[in-house]
């Protein structure tokens, strides 16, 4: 069974076309990367997923059930796209505790290991508002996956973090791609996601084709 189906699927806002009938099949436990240059459409590909953007025609198919038809937003997927909103006054650890109550499914020692894991100290009492970039960017990887959600979508993980905390989130990627997670990523360039991911797609031309050798040579030699 597929996690994620796109069928044939449009997008545009007012006259601007983003999307010109893309498809896409993500199996379980799979991990995919979506490259393309700034603009192209990568994060609207996850609203579209995630049903925070509505296709203007196709279809998206998450686990067997059609967005818009059969549910507004699925259900266990964790969402990091842009910057998530934080209470600023709060710590990081109290922020993560407000997000759990929603869905009451995850206990506060769980909260912590999973701060642990993408490299922040859940004793920190240091406001949100003065963390800097790349403990947000952590911050927000942690949302995205405490609640053991089975789809994970992460838009530029990477970015704006420094070399070693981009190793440490490589590791929390391989951990969950060990516990069978479907996940996709995004980036600028293949290189940071290339060894992660089974399958890598670039947004060409409004379009969502797989990465191979032309299109390296045609995006990404200089
Ligand atoms: N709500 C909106 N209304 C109109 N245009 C929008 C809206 N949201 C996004 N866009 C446009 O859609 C295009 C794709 O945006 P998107 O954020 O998906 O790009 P991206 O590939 O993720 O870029 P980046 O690499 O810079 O993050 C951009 O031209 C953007 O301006």
């Amino acid at each position: 069974m597929s996690d994620i189906e796109l069928i044939d699927v449009y997008k545009k806002f007012k006259n601007k076309e983003i999307f010109k009938g893309i498809n896409l099949k993500i199996e379980q436990g799979k991990t995919v990367g979506i490259i393309g240059y700034n603009g192209t459409g990568k994060s609207i590909l996850f609203k579209l997923i995630s049903g925070l953007e509505k296709a203007n025609k196709g279809k998206v198919i998450i686990k067997n059930k059609i967005i818009g038809t059969d549910i507004d937003f699925p259900e266990s997927m964790g969402i990091l796209i842009n910057e998530p909103s934080y209470i600023s006054v709060y710590s990081g650890l109290k922020n993560m505790q407000l997000l759990a109550n929603i869905n009451q499914n995850v206990e506060l020692k769980e909260i912590k290991d999973y701060m642990v894991m993408v490299g922040l100290n859940p004793d920190e009492k240091t406001r949100v508002k003065n963390y800097s970039l790349g403990m947000k960017k952590k911050l927000a990887i942690c949302q995205a996956i405490m609640e053991n959600q089975s789809i994970i979508l992460l838009d530029e993980p990477f970015n704006g973090l420094d070399h070693s905390s981009v190793i440490a989130i490589k590791s929390v990627i391989t951990k969950l791609q060990k516990k069978g997670k479907t996940i996709l990523l995004t980036g600028h360039t293949q290189s940071d996601i290339e060894e992660l991911c089974n399958d890598i797609y670039i947004v060409d031309n409004k379009n969502l084709v797989p990465f191979t050798e032309d299109l390296r040579e045609k995006y990404y030699s200089s």
